[in-house]
C-alpha cells in the first residue's frame, strides 16, 4: 500500500512573490503592448492568491519503483481566480487588434522564436522551471496568440481564443495554466484531484497536448485519458494523484463513473479544437464532464476556426468571456506561408495523380494525403506503398498501431501518411511540407484544420485540393470562405487501367475511389446542411455540383454509414443535425474512433 503522506503545506500566506510576478507581466505587457492596456495592467493585484517560492515538485519514486507522491490533505478552495476586473475585456480587444495590424502573424513573427518582437518570456515573472523548459525547446519568446492571452488568462478571465493553425494555441493557454499551478502547488502542496482539465476530440491530439503540458512543467503530474489503451493503467496513476489531465470526453466520462477521476477540484477547464468538441453528438459528452466540475472555475476554448453558431452555444458554458480573435471576419483564414492549389481529376484517375504530385510538390519532405473514409485511406495507402514509404491512419487501426504510425511519421521512417480527419485538427508534425486533400472536405473548418497541417509556425507549406470537374463551385467557395486563391494546377494524364495499383485491396462496399454513397462520382463534398446550426454558412448547398455527387454530410454511403471517417459514435448516426458522417469519439472512446 502506497504510503500516503498527507500533508498540508502551511507555507504562510505571503502573496508578495505572485504578485511581485504578476506585476512584472504587467509591466512587462504594458511596456511591449497598447497603451491602452493600463487599465487592465493595474487591476490584477488580486491575482496574488498563492505563494509564488516555486520549488520543484518532482515526483518520488518507492524503493519498488512505485510512483508516488505527496498530496494535500484537501485542496483548499482556492481563490486562483481574480474578481474579473470589467477593463480586461476592452484592453485585451486592444491588445489583439494591435497584433492583427502590427505584427500579426506574420511567418517571421510567429515562426522564429528569437526574432520579431515576440516578449521575452523570461522578463514575464513567469516560473523559472517554465521558463527553463521552454528556452530548452528553443522557445524563447511568445507568439501573438500567447501574447493576446496571457494577461487576461493570469486574470482569470473566460475566454474564446482564434489563432490560425500552427500558431502556438497550445501554449497560449498552456503557460498560464501551468504556471498557476505551480504557483498554487508551491503554496498550498500537491493535491491529489486534478487542478486542470482539457478536452480534445481526438486521441492523438490528447496526447500530443499531454506531451506539451509536460515537457513544459516538469514538475507537474500529467496524464492523458484516451480510449484504446488500459484504463487500469490510467486508474493508477489517477490514485496517485494527478496536477493535469487531458482527454477525450469517452474515456474521461468512464473514468468518471467509476470514481477514479474526481474532478470537483478542476480549476481551468480547456475544450481544444472548441467547435468541434461542441459539434451536436460531442457536445452531450462536454456537457456531462462540465457539469462536474466547479461552478468557480476559469473556462477557455480555442480553435482555428470559431463558425458562427459557436458564439451563442458559448454563452451556455462561459462566464462573461473575452473573445481574443486574431482571424477576424474578413481575413484569410490559413495560416501564412501556405500556397494551396487545386487540380481537376475524376474518380478512376485522382488516385494514380498522388504520385506525381508527391513527388512534384512534396519535395522530399513530408505529407499527409487526406481521405474521406477509412476504406480509401487503406486502399490509398495500399496503393502507394508500391512506390513510396507509405502509412494509413484512421479509427479502424489499433490504438497501439496509430501510435507506432504516428511516431514513425514523426521521425521521418515513412514519409507520406494517409489518414481520414482523425488528423485533421492540431496535429503538429514538424515539417509536413505537403497536404493533399484526396476529395473536397465536407465544410470549410475541415479543409481548413486538414490543410493547417503544414505551414505551422511560420513554415512554408503547399495544400493541393483535387476536385472534380463539376466541382468548380464548390472550389470557388472555399476560396472564399477562407480568402486565398488557388493555383489550378494542369491535369495530369493518367492511363485508364491505373487504377490497378488498387488491385488486390478489398473493395467492399462500394466502388473504390468515392463513389461510395451511390452517386459514384466525387460531385459533391460540399453538400448538406450540416452542422451544428443546421446550415453553417461554410456549408455549402446544392446546386449541381451537389445533386451529382455525394453531397457532404450523412448521404450514408455504406462506408459512411459503418462509420465513416471520423468521430461521432454509431449511438449518434441518428442525429438529425446532418452531422452522421462526420465522426468524432463514440460514445465510448475505445469503442470507435475516426
Ligand atoms: N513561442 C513559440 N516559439 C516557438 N515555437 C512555438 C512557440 N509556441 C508554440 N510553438 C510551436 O509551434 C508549433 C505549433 O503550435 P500549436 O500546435 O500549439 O499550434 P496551434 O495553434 O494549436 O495549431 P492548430 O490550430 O493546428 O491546433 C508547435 O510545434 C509548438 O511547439
Amino acid at each position: 500500500m502506497i504510503s500516503t503522506v498527507l500533508r498540508r503545506s502551511f507555507l504562510g500566506t505571503s502573496q508578495r512573490t505572485l504578485a511581485a510576478s504578476v506585476t512584472s507581466i504587467n509591466a512587462a505587457l504594458f511596456h511591449h503592448l497598447a497603451p491602452s492596456s493600463a487599465a487592465a495592467t493595474t487591476t490584477v493585484s488580486d491575482l496574488a492568491n498563492g505563494d509564488a517560492k516555486v520549488k520543484a515538485l518532482l515526483p518520488n519514486s518507492n524503493p519498488f519503483g512505485v510512483k508516488v507522491r505527496d498530496f494535500h490533505f484537501k485542496s483548499v478552495p482556492s481563490e486562483f481566480r481574480s474578481s474579473v476586473v470589467s477593463s480586461a475585456g476592452f484592453a485585451a480587444q486592444e491588445y489583439a487588434s494591435s497584433y492583427e495590424s502590427n505584427d500579426g502573424v506574420d511567418s517571421e513573427g510567429v515562426g522564429s522564436s528569437s526574432g520579431g518582437d515576440g516578449l521575452a518570456i523570461s522578463e514575464l515573472g513567469i516560473s523559472p522551471e517554465i521558463v527553463k523548459a521552454l528556452k530548452a525547446r528553443g522557445i524563447e519568446k511568445l507568439f501573438p496568440i500567447q501574447k493576446a492571452v496571457l494577461e487576461p488568462a493570469m486574470q482569470g478571465r473566460d475566454m474564446i481564443g482564434r489563432a490560425r493553425t500552427g500558431t502556438g494555441k497550445t501554449l497560449a493557454f498552456g503557460i498560464p495554466v501551468i504556471d498557476k499551478i505551480i504557483k498554487f502547488n508551491a503554496k498550498h502542496g500537491r493535491g491529489k484531484n486534478p487542478q486542470c482539465l482539457v478536452l480534445a476530440p481526438t486521441r492523438e491530439l490528447a496526447r500530443q497536448v499531454e506531451k506539451e503540458f509536460r515537457e513544459s512543467a516538469p514538475s507537474l503530474d500529467t496524464i492523458c485519458l484516451y480510449g484504446g489503451t488500459p484504463i487500469g493503467q490510467q486508474m493508477r496513476e489517477l490514485n496517485y494523484g494527478i496536477d493535469v489531465a487531458v482527454g477525450t470526453p469517452g474515456r474521461i466520462i468512464d473514468l468518471m463513473k467509476r470514481g477514479a477521476l474526481n474532478l470537483s477540484e478542476v480549476q481551468f477547464v480547456v475544450l481544444d479544437e472548441a467547435d468541434q468538441m461542441l459539434q451536436v453528438g460531442f457536445a452531450e459528452d462536454v456537457e456531462i464532464i462540465l457539469q462536474k466540475l466547479p461552478a468557480k472555475r476559469q473556462s477557455m476554448m480555442f480553435s482555428a476556426t470559431m463558425p458562427s453558431w459557436i458564439r451563442s452555444l458559448t454563452k451556455k458554458y462561459l462566464n462573461n468571456p473575452l473573445t481574443i480573435d486574431l482571424v477576424g471576419d474578413s481575413d484569410q483564414k490559413l495560416a501564412d506561408g501556405i500556397t494551396m492549389y487545386s487540380i481537376a481529376a475524376d474518380s478512376y484517375g485522382r488516385a494514380s495523380i498522388i504520385g506525381p504530385l508527391v513527388t512534384e510538390h512534396g519535395k522530399g519532405g513530408k505529407c499527409i494525403v487526406f481521405t474521406q473514409t477509412k476504406r480509401d485511406a487503406d486502399r490509398l495507402a495500399y496503393g502507394l506503398a508500391r512506390s513510396f514509404k507509405c502509412e494509413a491512419l484512421h479509427g479502424d487501426i489499433s490504438q497501439a498501431q496509430r501510435e507506432r504510425t504516428l511516431a514513425g511519421f514523426r521521425d521521418g521512417n515513412f514519409n507520406i501518411l494517409v489518414a481520414t480527419d482523425v488528423a485533421a485538427r492540431g496535429l503538429d508534425v514538424p515539417n509536413v511540407d505537403l497536404v493533399i486533400h484526396y476529395e473536397l472536405p465536407n465544410n470549410t473548418e475541415t479543409f481548413v484544420h486538414r490543410t493547417g497541417r503544414t505551414g505551422r509556425a511560420g513554415k512554408k507549406g503547399s495544400a493541393i485540393l483535387i476536385h472534380g470537374q463539376e466541382q468548380s463551385r464548390a472550389v470557388k467557395m472555399i476560396e472564399k470562405e477562407v480568402g486565398s486563391k488557388f493555383n489550378e494546377l494542369p491535369s495530369i494524364a493518367v492511363e485508364r487501367g491505373s487504377a490497378s495499383m488498387f488491385e488486390g485491396v478489398p473493395r467492399s462496399g462500394g466502388s473504390f475511389g468515392g463513389g461510395r454513397s451511390g452517386g459514384g462520382s466525387y460531385g459533391g463534398g460540399y453538400g448538406g446542411s450540416g452542422g451544428r446550426s443546421g446550415g453553417s454558412s461554410s456549408r455549402y448547398s446544392g446546386g449541381s455540383d451537389r445533386s451529382s455527387g455525394f453531397g457532404g454530410f450523412g448521404s450514408g454511403g455504406s462506408d459512411r454509414s459503418s462509420g465513416g471517417f471520423g468521430g461521432f459514435g454509431s449511438d449518434r448516426s441518428s442525429q438529425s443535425s446532418g452531422r452522421s458522417s462526420f465522426d468524432g469519439f463514440g460514445s465510448n472512446d475505445g469503442k470507435r474512433s475516426y
